[in-house]
Protein backbone atom coordinates (compact mmCIF):
# COMPACT_ATOMS: atom_id res chain seq x y z
CA UNK A 1 0.00 0.00 0.00
CA UNK A 2 1.03 3.17 -0.98
CA UNK A 3 0.95 5.75 1.65
CA UNK A 4 2.23 9.21 0.05
CA UNK A 5 -0.20 11.69 0.78
CA UNK A 6 -1.13 13.22 -2.68
CA UNK A 7 -3.97 15.97 -1.52
CA UNK A 8 -1.50 18.62 -3.21
CA UNK A 9 -1.56 16.98 -6.61
CA UNK A 10 -3.93 18.68 -8.11
CA UNK A 11 -4.17 21.59 -10.84
CA UNK A 12 -4.71 24.94 -8.80
CA UNK A 13 -7.92 25.96 -10.58
CA UNK A 14 -9.54 22.46 -9.40
CA UNK A 15 -9.24 24.05 -5.76
CA UNK A 16 -10.06 27.54 -7.22
CA UNK A 17 -13.17 26.11 -8.57
CA UNK A 18 -13.66 24.55 -5.20
CA UNK A 19 -13.82 27.52 -3.56
CA UNK A 20 -16.47 29.14 -5.50
CA UNK A 21 -18.33 25.90 -4.82
CA UNK A 22 -18.05 25.96 -0.87
CA UNK A 23 -18.59 29.64 -1.46
CA UNK A 24 -21.97 29.40 -2.89
CA UNK A 25 -22.86 26.04 -0.83
CA UNK A 26 -22.90 24.36 -4.48
CA UNK A 27 -20.31 22.00 -2.71
CA UNK A 28 -22.61 19.15 -1.77
CA UNK A 29 -24.26 19.00 -5.02
CA UNK A 30 -23.66 15.36 -6.82
CA UNK A 31 -22.35 15.28 -9.83
CA UNK A 32 -21.34 12.25 -12.09
CA UNK A 33 -17.83 12.30 -14.55
CA UNK A 34 -16.43 9.74 -16.80
CA UNK A 35 -12.68 9.35 -17.43
CA UNK A 36 -12.08 8.39 -20.99
CA UNK A 37 -9.40 8.56 -24.27
CA UNK A 38 -10.50 9.35 -27.40
CA UNK A 39 -7.82 7.83 -29.40
CA UNK A 40 -5.62 4.96 -29.35
CA UNK A 41 -2.13 5.79 -28.79
CA UNK A 42 0.75 4.24 -31.32
CA UNK A 43 -2.17 4.17 -34.11
CA UNK A 44 -3.21 1.10 -32.52
CA UNK A 45 -6.39 -0.73 -32.78
CA UNK A 46 -6.67 -0.99 -28.42
CA UNK A 47 -5.52 0.63 -25.11
CA UNK A 48 -4.43 -2.13 -21.96
CA UNK A 49 -6.38 0.05 -18.94
CA UNK A 50 -3.34 -0.24 -16.14
CA UNK A 51 -3.12 2.37 -12.62
CA UNK A 52 -6.09 1.76 -11.04
CA UNK A 53 -4.73 0.23 -7.49
CA UNK A 54 -2.54 3.72 -7.72
CA UNK A 55 -5.45 5.15 -7.95
CA UNK A 56 -7.78 3.58 -5.16
CA UNK A 57 -4.31 4.64 -2.94
CA UNK A 58 -4.58 7.99 -3.99
CA UNK A 59 -8.28 8.18 -2.98
CA UNK A 60 -7.55 6.23 0.38
CA UNK A 61 -4.99 8.83 1.42
CA UNK A 62 -6.74 11.35 0.27
CA UNK A 63 -6.42 14.62 2.92
CA UNK A 64 -4.72 17.43 3.63
CA UNK A 65 -2.17 17.62 6.26
CA UNK A 66 -1.93 21.21 8.34
CA UNK A 67 0.83 21.48 6.63
CA UNK A 68 -0.91 21.43 3.03
CA UNK A 69 -3.45 23.73 4.81
CA UNK A 70 -0.94 26.32 6.07
CA UNK A 71 0.74 26.01 2.21
CA UNK A 72 -2.62 26.81 0.93
CA UNK A 73 -3.11 29.44 2.85
CA UNK A 74 0.23 31.18 2.09
CA UNK A 75 -0.66 31.69 -1.53
CA UNK A 76 -3.02 34.14 -0.15
CA UNK A 77 -5.83 32.97 -2.27
CA UNK A 78 -8.13 30.33 -0.11
CA UNK A 79 -9.89 32.15 2.76
CA UNK A 80 -10.17 30.67 6.52
CA UNK A 81 -13.94 28.82 5.54
CA UNK A 82 -12.82 26.79 2.56
CA UNK A 83 -9.41 25.97 4.17
CA UNK A 84 -11.26 24.71 7.46
CA UNK A 85 -13.27 22.87 5.63
CA UNK A 86 -10.49 21.30 3.75
CA UNK A 87 -8.91 20.25 7.29
CA UNK A 88 -11.72 17.18 7.52
CA UNK A 89 -11.78 16.40 3.62
CA UNK A 90 -12.33 13.10 2.65
CA UNK A 91 -13.64 11.55 -0.68
CA UNK A 92 -17.48 9.65 0.39
CA UNK A 93 -18.12 9.40 -3.33
CA UNK A 94 -18.89 6.34 -5.45
CA UNK A 95 -16.51 5.24 -8.32
CA UNK A 96 -17.03 2.63 -10.68
CA UNK A 97 -14.20 1.32 -13.36
CA UNK A 98 -13.01 -1.16 -15.13
CA UNK A 99 -10.50 -3.67 -13.85
CA UNK A 100 -6.90 -3.24 -14.10
CA UNK A 101 -5.41 -5.21 -17.73
CA UNK A 102 -8.28 -5.14 -19.38
CA UNK A 103 -8.47 -4.02 -23.23
CA UNK A 104 -10.17 -1.11 -23.67
CA UNK A 105 -11.34 1.65 -26.56
CA UNK A 106 -11.67 4.89 -27.34
CA UNK A 107 -14.91 7.12 -25.78
CA UNK A 108 -16.09 4.88 -23.83
CA UNK A 109 -15.94 5.34 -19.68
CA UNK A 110 -12.86 3.95 -17.96
CA UNK A 111 -13.30 5.29 -14.65
CA UNK A 112 -17.03 6.43 -13.56
CA UNK A 113 -17.18 9.17 -10.25
CA UNK A 114 -20.31 9.87 -8.60
CA UNK A 115 -19.42 12.35 -6.01
CA UNK A 116 -20.26 15.67 -4.45
CA UNK A 117 -18.74 18.39 -6.99
CA UNK A 118 -16.28 19.42 -4.77
CA UNK A 119 -14.66 15.99 -4.19
CA UNK A 120 -15.15 14.79 -7.72
CA UNK A 121 -13.30 17.75 -9.19
CA UNK A 122 -10.30 17.65 -7.21
CA UNK A 123 -9.43 14.22 -8.02
CA UNK A 124 -9.48 14.91 -11.73
CA UNK A 125 -5.96 15.73 -12.53
CA UNK A 126 -4.65 12.42 -10.41
CA UNK A 127 -6.81 10.33 -11.83
CA UNK A 128 -5.46 11.21 -15.32
CA UNK A 129 -1.71 11.83 -14.13
CA UNK A 130 -2.05 8.03 -12.87
CA UNK A 131 -4.50 6.09 -15.61
CA UNK A 132 -2.92 8.15 -18.69
CA UNK A 133 0.88 7.15 -17.51
CA UNK A 134 0.24 3.64 -17.04
CA UNK A 135 -2.35 2.91 -19.42
CA UNK A 136 -0.01 4.35 -21.70
CA UNK A 137 2.89 2.10 -20.68
CA UNK A 138 0.96 -0.97 -20.35
CA UNK A 139 -0.53 -0.63 -24.00
CA UNK A 140 2.71 -0.14 -25.53
CA UNK A 141 4.26 -3.29 -23.58
CA UNK A 142 1.47 -5.10 -25.01
CA UNK A 143 2.64 -4.09 -28.43
CA UNK A 144 6.20 -5.39 -27.93
CA UNK A 145 5.24 -8.80 -26.29
CA UNK A 146 2.76 -9.36 -29.37
CA UNK A 147 5.66 -8.56 -31.79
CA UNK A 148 8.02 -10.45 -29.71
CA UNK A 149 5.28 -13.53 -30.32
CA UNK A 150 6.30 -16.00 -27.57
CA UNK A 151 10.07 -14.87 -26.26
CA UNK A 152 10.72 -13.37 -23.85
CA UNK A 153 10.66 -9.79 -23.37
CA UNK A 154 12.73 -7.67 -20.19
CA UNK A 155 11.67 -4.14 -19.09
CA UNK A 156 15.03 -2.05 -19.31
CA UNK A 157 13.63 1.23 -18.49
CA UNK A 158 14.94 2.76 -15.15
CA UNK A 159 17.85 4.97 -16.70
CA UNK A 160 15.66 6.83 -19.03
CA UNK A 161 12.62 6.77 -17.44
CA UNK A 162 11.55 10.49 -16.65
CA UNK A 163 12.15 10.01 -13.56
CA UNK A 164 11.63 7.42 -10.62
CA UNK A 165 8.12 7.53 -10.59
CA UNK A 166 7.92 6.95 -14.10
CA UNK A 167 10.57 4.04 -14.00
CA UNK A 168 8.58 2.20 -11.30
CA UNK A 169 5.28 2.25 -11.75
CA UNK A 170 5.95 2.19 -16.01
CA UNK A 171 7.39 -1.12 -15.20
CA UNK A 172 4.38 -2.04 -13.23
CA UNK A 173 2.47 -1.17 -16.23
CA UNK A 174 5.01 -3.30 -18.51
CA UNK A 175 4.53 -6.64 -16.61
CA UNK A 176 0.86 -5.83 -17.04
CA UNK A 177 1.10 -5.08 -20.56
CA UNK A 178 3.10 -8.47 -21.25
CA UNK A 179 6.50 -7.88 -20.20
CA UNK A 180 8.17 -10.80 -18.31
CA UNK A 181 10.37 -9.12 -15.95
CA UNK A 182 11.70 -6.01 -15.36
CA UNK A 183 15.76 -4.84 -14.20
CA UNK A 184 13.85 -2.19 -11.90
CA UNK A 185 14.45 -3.68 -8.44
CA UNK A 186 12.05 -1.30 -6.45
CA UNK A 187 9.56 -2.10 -9.41
CA UNK A 188 10.46 -5.82 -7.80
CA UNK A 189 9.97 -5.70 -4.49
CA UNK A 190 6.74 -2.77 -4.59
CA UNK A 191 4.69 -5.21 -6.94
CA UNK A 192 6.14 -8.72 -6.34
CA UNK A 193 7.16 -8.92 -9.94
CA UNK A 194 9.77 -11.16 -11.48
CA UNK A 195 13.55 -9.20 -11.47
CA UNK A 196 15.94 -10.23 -13.81
CA UNK A 197 19.16 -8.53 -15.79
CA UNK A 198 22.20 -9.74 -17.28
CA UNK A 199 25.47 -8.16 -16.77
CA UNK A 200 26.76 -4.53 -18.03
CA UNK A 201 30.13 -3.47 -20.44
CA UNK A 202 31.50 -2.23 -17.43
CA UNK A 203 32.23 -5.71 -15.64
CA UNK A 204 33.99 -6.56 -18.87
CA UNK A 205 36.06 -3.44 -18.96
CA UNK A 206 36.97 -3.72 -15.31
CA UNK A 207 38.66 -6.87 -15.38
CA UNK A 208 42.03 -7.68 -17.45
CA UNK A 209 40.04 -9.24 -19.99
CA UNK A 210 36.82 -10.62 -21.37
CA UNK A 211 37.12 -13.90 -20.50
CA UNK A 212 37.88 -13.42 -16.66
CA UNK A 213 34.54 -11.52 -16.50
CA UNK A 214 32.53 -13.87 -17.83
CA UNK A 215 34.01 -16.72 -15.79
CA UNK A 216 33.88 -15.08 -12.29
CA UNK A 217 29.77 -14.21 -13.59
CA UNK A 218 29.56 -17.91 -14.66
CA UNK A 219 30.84 -19.28 -12.01
CA UNK A 220 28.60 -16.57 -9.25
CA UNK A 221 25.66 -16.92 -11.49
CA UNK A 222 25.34 -20.45 -13.08
CA UNK A 223 21.50 -20.80 -12.81
CA UNK A 224 21.14 -17.21 -14.72
CA UNK A 225 24.05 -16.47 -17.15
CA UNK A 226 23.76 -14.05 -20.10
CA UNK A 227 27.09 -13.05 -20.94
CA UNK A 228 27.23 -9.78 -22.99
CA UNK A 229 29.30 -9.97 -25.79
CA UNK A 230 29.67 -7.12 -27.60
CA UNK A 231 32.31 -5.28 -25.45
CA UNK A 232 35.40 -5.62 -27.75
CA UNK A 233 34.34 -7.81 -30.75
CA UNK A 234 31.40 -9.82 -31.10
CA UNK A 235 32.07 -12.20 -33.30
CA UNK A 236 35.64 -12.35 -33.01
CA UNK A 237 36.18 -12.69 -28.87
CA UNK A 238 32.93 -12.39 -27.07
CA UNK A 239 31.09 -15.39 -28.54
CA UNK A 240 34.09 -17.63 -28.64
CA UNK A 241 35.21 -16.48 -24.73
CA UNK A 242 31.32 -17.23 -23.67
CA UNK A 243 32.20 -20.74 -25.32
CA UNK A 244 34.96 -21.20 -23.64
CA UNK A 245 33.31 -20.32 -20.60
CA UNK A 246 30.21 -22.86 -21.67
CA UNK A 247 32.74 -25.73 -22.11
CA UNK A 248 34.25 -24.97 -18.72
CA UNK A 249 30.81 -25.28 -17.23
CA UNK A 250 29.79 -28.73 -19.19
CA UNK A 251 33.34 -30.18 -18.17
CA UNK A 252 32.47 -29.22 -15.03
CA UNK A 253 29.34 -31.28 -15.32
CA UNK A 254 27.43 -27.27 -13.97
CA UNK A 255 24.09 -27.68 -16.00
CA UNK A 256 23.00 -23.96 -15.87
CA UNK A 257 19.04 -23.50 -15.90
CA UNK A 258 19.58 -20.35 -18.19
CA UNK A 259 22.64 -19.72 -19.99
CA UNK A 260 23.12 -18.07 -22.98
CA UNK A 261 24.21 -14.58 -24.64
CA UNK A 262 23.25 -10.72 -24.46
CA UNK A 263 23.86 -8.35 -27.78
CA UNK A 264 23.92 -4.82 -27.42
CA UNK A 265 25.00 -3.34 -30.58
CA UNK A 266 25.84 -3.81 -34.22
CA UNK A 267 23.73 -5.58 -36.79
CA UNK A 268 21.63 -7.99 -34.35
CA UNK A 269 19.91 -9.96 -37.41
CA UNK A 270 23.50 -11.07 -38.76
CA UNK A 271 25.20 -11.22 -35.15
CA UNK A 272 22.16 -13.72 -34.24
CA UNK A 273 22.77 -15.44 -36.82
CA UNK A 274 26.39 -16.34 -36.70
CA UNK A 275 26.49 -16.45 -32.93
CA UNK A 276 23.56 -19.18 -33.34
CA UNK A 277 25.80 -21.28 -35.67
CA UNK A 278 29.26 -21.08 -33.46
CA UNK A 279 26.90 -22.27 -29.90
CA UNK A 280 24.78 -24.80 -32.04
CA UNK A 281 28.57 -25.74 -33.65
CA UNK A 282 30.23 -26.09 -30.02
CA UNK A 283 27.15 -28.17 -28.71
CA UNK A 284 25.03 -25.75 -27.05
CA UNK A 285 21.95 -25.81 -29.12
CA UNK A 286 19.98 -24.33 -25.74
CA UNK A 287 22.02 -21.61 -25.32
CA UNK A 288 19.57 -18.43 -25.56
CA UNK A 289 20.87 -15.12 -27.39
CA UNK A 290 19.34 -12.38 -25.97
CA UNK A 291 19.43 -8.62 -27.61
CA UNK A 292 18.91 -5.19 -26.39
CA UNK A 293 19.02 -1.77 -28.02
CA UNK A 294 16.88 0.68 -28.62
CA UNK A 295 14.48 -2.20 -29.67
CA UNK A 296 10.48 -1.41 -29.72
CA UNK A 297 7.48 -3.35 -31.20
CA UNK A 298 8.40 -2.58 -34.72
CA UNK A 299 12.04 -3.46 -34.53
CA UNK A 300 11.78 -6.62 -32.78
CA UNK A 301 9.23 -7.62 -35.86
CA UNK A 302 11.68 -6.49 -38.26
CA UNK A 303 14.19 -8.67 -37.05
CA UNK A 304 12.12 -11.12 -36.75
CA UNK A 305 11.26 -11.19 -40.39
CA UNK A 306 15.13 -10.86 -41.03
CA UNK A 307 15.41 -14.07 -39.42
CA UNK A 308 17.10 -12.92 -36.25
CA UNK A 309 17.99 -16.16 -33.90
CA UNK A 310 16.75 -14.08 -30.46
CA UNK A 311 14.77 -14.89 -28.19
CA UNK A 312 15.27 -12.79 -25.00
CA UNK A 313 14.16 -9.05 -25.66
CA UNK A 314 15.44 -6.29 -23.43
CA UNK A 315 13.15 -3.55 -23.81
CA UNK A 316 14.47 -0.01 -22.55
CA UNK A 317 14.37 3.24 -23.59
CA UNK A 318 11.40 3.38 -26.55
CA UNK A 319 9.06 1.42 -24.03
CA UNK A 320 9.37 2.96 -20.93
CA UNK A 321 8.96 6.51 -22.10
CA UNK A 322 6.44 5.44 -25.42
CA UNK A 323 8.76 7.66 -27.14
CA UNK A 324 6.73 7.14 -30.43
CA UNK A 325 3.66 8.72 -28.81
CA UNK A 326 4.38 9.72 -25.51
CA UNK A 327 0.98 10.63 -23.61
CA UNK A 328 -2.44 9.28 -23.31
CA UNK A 329 -5.04 11.96 -23.79
CA UNK A 330 -7.36 10.53 -21.33
CA UNK A 331 -10.11 13.08 -20.17
CA UNK A 332 -12.40 13.58 -17.47
CA UNK A 333 -15.72 15.39 -18.46
CA UNK A 334 -18.68 16.18 -16.52
CA UNK A 335 -21.70 13.94 -17.65
CA UNK A 336 -24.39 14.62 -14.94
CA UNK A 337 -25.38 16.52 -12.56
CA UNK A 338 -27.91 14.78 -9.63
CA UNK A 339 -31.30 16.59 -8.76
CA UNK A 340 -32.60 14.37 -6.10
CA UNK A 341 -32.99 10.64 -7.45
CA UNK A 342 -33.16 12.18 -10.84
CA UNK A 343 -30.32 12.97 -13.11
CA UNK A 344 -29.58 16.20 -15.32
CA UNK A 345 -27.21 14.62 -18.41
CA UNK A 346 -24.79 17.61 -19.65
CA UNK A 347 -22.82 17.27 -22.92
CA UNK A 348 -19.90 19.77 -23.52
CA UNK A 349 -20.26 20.45 -27.41
CA UNK A 350 -17.53 21.47 -29.90
CA UNK A 351 -17.12 22.21 -33.17
CA UNK A 352 -14.71 19.09 -33.58
CA UNK A 353 -17.52 16.32 -33.36
CA UNK A 354 -14.77 13.56 -32.07
CA UNK A 355 -15.12 16.28 -28.78
CA UNK A 356 -18.78 16.08 -28.08
CA UNK A 357 -19.13 14.36 -24.99
CA UNK A 358 -21.83 11.85 -24.23
CA UNK A 359 -24.16 12.85 -21.81
CA UNK A 360 -25.90 11.03 -18.56
CA UNK A 361 -24.51 8.33 -16.11
CA UNK A 362 -24.09 5.64 -17.89
CA UNK A 363 -22.33 1.88 -18.35
CA UNK A 364 -20.46 -0.05 -20.56
CA UNK A 365 -21.42 -3.75 -22.44
CA UNK A 366 -19.00 -5.83 -23.78
CA UNK A 367 -20.44 -7.99 -26.85
CA UNK A 368 -18.31 -11.07 -27.34
CA UNK A 369 -19.40 -13.60 -29.55
CA UNK A 370 -20.35 -16.83 -28.25
CA UNK A 371 -18.36 -19.50 -30.70
CA UNK A 372 -15.27 -17.43 -30.83
CA UNK A 373 -15.20 -15.59 -27.61
CA UNK A 374 -14.01 -12.44 -29.69
CA UNK A 375 -15.52 -9.34 -28.85
CA UNK A 376 -17.65 -8.05 -31.59
CA UNK A 377 -18.42 -4.53 -30.56
CA UNK A 378 -18.60 -2.44 -26.74
CA UNK A 379 -22.13 -1.35 -26.06
CA UNK A 380 -22.57 2.13 -24.12
CA UNK A 381 -25.93 2.25 -22.08
CA UNK A 382 -27.76 4.78 -20.33
CA UNK A 383 -26.78 3.75 -16.51
CA UNK A 384 -31.09 2.36 -16.04
CA UNK A 385 -30.99 0.08 -19.32
CA UNK A 386 -30.62 -3.18 -18.96
CA UNK A 387 -29.46 -5.42 -22.23
CA UNK A 388 -30.78 -9.43 -22.30
CA UNK A 389 -28.53 -12.04 -24.21
CA UNK A 390 -31.96 -13.53 -24.93
CA UNK A 391 -33.29 -10.49 -27.32
CA UNK A 392 -31.97 -9.49 -30.67
CA UNK A 393 -29.60 -6.73 -30.62
CA UNK A 394 -29.10 -3.93 -33.26
CA UNK A 395 -25.70 -2.32 -33.12
CA UNK A 396 -25.71 0.97 -34.94
CA UNK A 397 -22.47 2.78 -35.91
CA UNK A 398 -22.76 6.50 -34.36
CA UNK A 399 -21.37 8.43 -37.08
CA UNK A 400 -22.77 6.04 -40.31
CA UNK A 401 -26.17 5.08 -38.69
CA UNK A 402 -26.76 3.12 -42.11
CA UNK A 403 -23.90 0.72 -40.24
CA UNK A 404 -25.87 -1.50 -38.85
CA UNK A 405 -25.08 -5.52 -36.95
CA UNK A 406 -28.04 -7.58 -36.17
CA UNK A 407 -27.34 -10.00 -33.45
CA UNK A 408 -29.64 -13.07 -33.17
CA UNK A 409 -30.25 -13.93 -29.10
CA UNK A 410 -28.32 -16.97 -28.55
CA UNK A 411 -25.32 -15.60 -30.82
CA UNK A 412 -23.68 -13.38 -28.21
CA UNK A 413 -22.49 -13.16 -24.88
CA UNK A 414 -22.53 -9.61 -22.74
CA UNK A 415 -20.44 -8.58 -19.86
CA UNK A 416 -20.42 -5.35 -17.92
CA UNK A 417 -16.96 -3.38 -18.08
CA UNK A 418 -17.52 -1.41 -15.02
CA UNK A 419 -17.22 -2.59 -11.56
CA UNK A 420 -17.57 -1.02 -8.23
CA UNK A 421 -14.17 0.17 -6.93
CA UNK A 422 -15.41 2.37 -4.21
CA UNK A 423 -19.36 3.24 -2.65
CA UNK A 424 -20.24 5.87 -0.87
CA UNK A 425 -16.31 6.13 0.45
CA UNK A 426 -15.82 2.60 1.09
CA UNK A 427 -13.54 0.44 -1.17
CA UNK A 428 -14.93 -2.47 -2.23
CA UNK A 429 -12.55 -3.78 -4.45
CA UNK A 430 -9.03 -5.76 -3.77
CA UNK A 431 -6.79 -5.19 -6.45
CA UNK A 432 -5.06 -8.54 -7.15
CA UNK A 433 -1.46 -9.42 -7.47
CA UNK A 434 0.33 -7.99 -10.41
CA UNK A 435 1.17 -10.68 -12.13
CA UNK A 436 -2.51 -11.75 -12.13
CA UNK A 437 -3.30 -8.64 -13.47
CA UNK A 438 -1.03 -9.78 -16.28
CA UNK A 439 -2.75 -13.20 -17.06
CA UNK A 440 -5.66 -11.21 -16.95
CA UNK A 441 -4.41 -8.68 -19.69
CA UNK A 442 -3.20 -12.00 -21.54
CA UNK A 443 -6.52 -13.70 -21.81
CA UNK A 444 -8.50 -10.15 -22.73
CA UNK A 445 -5.80 -9.84 -25.47
CA UNK A 446 -6.94 -13.04 -26.83
CA UNK A 447 -10.69 -11.79 -27.32
CA UNK A 448 -9.14 -9.59 -29.96
CA UNK A 449 -9.01 -10.94 -33.48
CA UNK A 450 -5.26 -10.51 -34.46
CA UNK A 451 -6.50 -7.71 -37.25
CA UNK A 452 -7.11 -5.26 -33.70
CA UNK A 453 -3.53 -6.43 -32.89
CA UNK A 454 -1.45 -5.43 -36.01
CA UNK A 455 1.08 -2.31 -35.65
CA UNK A 456 0.02 -0.85 -38.88
CA UNK A 457 -3.59 0.33 -39.60
CA UNK A 458 -4.95 -2.23 -37.62
CA UNK A 459 -9.26 -2.71 -37.41
CA UNK A 460 -11.09 -0.20 -35.59
CA UNK A 461 -13.34 -1.61 -32.97
CA UNK A 462 -16.89 -0.07 -33.10
CA UNK A 463 -18.05 1.15 -29.76
CA UNK A 464 -21.77 1.55 -30.13
CA UNK A 465 -24.56 3.95 -28.34
CA UNK A 466 -27.45 2.67 -27.31
CA UNK A 467 -30.56 4.31 -29.21
CA UNK A 468 -31.88 6.01 -25.94
CA UNK A 469 -28.02 7.61 -25.37
CA UNK A 470 -28.02 8.47 -28.67
CA UNK A 471 -31.35 10.06 -28.91
CA UNK A 472 -30.76 12.01 -25.61
CA UNK A 473 -27.09 13.05 -27.34
CA UNK A 474 -28.79 14.48 -30.13
CA UNK A 475 -31.70 16.10 -27.94
CA UNK A 476 -28.75 17.67 -25.98
CA UNK A 477 -26.64 18.88 -29.11
CA UNK A 478 -30.12 20.47 -30.64
CA UNK A 479 -30.94 22.39 -27.56
CA UNK A 480 -27.88 23.36 -26.67
CA UNK A 481 -27.35 25.17 -30.05
CA UNK A 482 -30.58 26.50 -29.67
CA UNK A 483 -30.41 28.26 -26.33
CA UNK A 484 -26.47 29.09 -26.28
N1 LIG B 1 19.25 -6.01 -38.32
C1 LIG B 1 18.83 -4.82 -37.98
N2 LIG B 1 17.80 -4.24 -38.62
C2 LIG B 1 17.38 -3.02 -38.29
N3 LIG B 1 17.89 -2.30 -37.27
C3 LIG B 1 18.90 -2.84 -36.55
C4 LIG B 1 19.41 -4.12 -36.86
N4 LIG B 1 20.40 -4.38 -35.98
C5 LIG B 1 20.51 -3.32 -35.18
N5 LIG B 1 19.61 -2.38 -35.49
C6 LIG B 1 19.40 -1.06 -34.85
O1 LIG B 1 20.31 -0.15 -35.46
C7 LIG B 1 20.68 0.87 -34.54
C8 LIG B 1 22.18 1.07 -34.54
O2 LIG B 1 22.83 -0.01 -33.90
P1 LIG B 1 24.35 0.02 -33.48
O3 LIG B 1 24.57 -1.04 -32.50
O4 LIG B 1 25.23 0.00 -34.65
O5 LIG B 1 24.51 1.40 -32.80
P2 LIG B 1 24.34 1.71 -31.28
O6 LIG B 1 23.26 0.88 -30.66
O7 LIG B 1 24.20 3.17 -31.17
O8 LIG B 1 25.72 1.20 -30.73
P3 LIG B 1 26.25 1.40 -29.25
O9 LIG B 1 25.20 0.75 -28.33
O10 LIG B 1 27.53 0.67 -29.23
O11 LIG B 1 26.35 2.85 -29.02
C9 LIG B 1 20.12 0.46 -33.18
O12 LIG B 1 18.95 1.21 -32.95
C10 LIG B 1 19.76 -1.00 -33.37
O13 LIG B 1 18.64 -1.37 -32.58
O1 LIG C 1 18.47 0.54 -25.55
P1 LIG C 1 17.36 0.44 -24.55
O2 LIG C 1 16.11 -0.11 -25.14
O3 LIG C 1 17.15 1.73 -23.82
O4 LIG C 1 17.79 -0.70 -23.47
C1 LIG C 1 18.56 -0.47 -22.35
C2 LIG C 1 20.00 -0.15 -22.73
O5 LIG C 1 20.62 0.23 -21.56
C3 LIG C 1 21.91 -0.36 -21.52
O6 LIG C 1 22.91 0.33 -22.16
P2 LIG C 1 23.07 1.91 -22.20
O7 LIG C 1 21.97 2.45 -23.05
O8 LIG C 1 23.18 2.46 -20.84
O9 LIG C 1 24.43 2.10 -22.95
P3 LIG C 1 24.76 1.74 -24.46
O10 LIG C 1 23.77 2.42 -25.34
O11 LIG C 1 26.13 2.26 -24.66
O12 LIG C 1 24.67 0.25 -24.57
C4 LIG C 1 21.70 -1.68 -22.23
O13 LIG C 1 22.89 -2.23 -22.67
C5 LIG C 1 20.74 -1.33 -23.31
O14 LIG C 1 21.38 -1.01 -24.50
O1 LIG D 1 20.32 -6.50 -17.05
C1 LIG D 1 20.57 -5.97 -18.12
O2 LIG D 1 21.09 -6.57 -19.06
C2 LIG D 1 20.24 -4.51 -18.32
C3 LIG D 1 19.62 -3.78 -17.35
C4 LIG D 1 19.35 -2.45 -17.57
C5 LIG D 1 19.65 -1.88 -18.75
N1 LIG D 1 20.25 -2.60 -19.71
C6 LIG D 1 20.54 -3.90 -19.50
Amino acid sequence: MDSRKLALLTDFYELTMNQIFYENQDHNQRVVFDMFYRKNPFNGGYAVFAGLQQLIEYIKNLNFSPEDIEYLRNLNVFDDKFLNYLKDFKFTGTIYAVPEGTVVFPKEPLIRIEAPIIQAQIIESAILNIINHQTLIATKAARVKWAAKNDTVLEFGLRRAQGPDASVYGARAAIIGGCDGTSNVLAGKKFNIPVKGTHAHSMVMFYEDELTAFRRFAKKYPDSCLLLVDTYNTLKSGVPNAIKVFKEMRDANIKPRLYGIRLDSGDLAYLSKEARKMLDDAGFKDAVISASSDLDEYLIQELKIQGAKISVWGVGTKQITAKDDPALGGVYKLVQIQNGEKGIPKIKLSNNPEKITNPGKKKVYRIYDKKTNKIISDFITLDNEHLDENSTLTLYDETHRWKVKTLKSGTYKLKELLVPIFINGECVYKTPPVMEIRNHCQRELNTLWEEYKRLTNPEVMHVCLSDNLYNLKEKLIYESMNSK
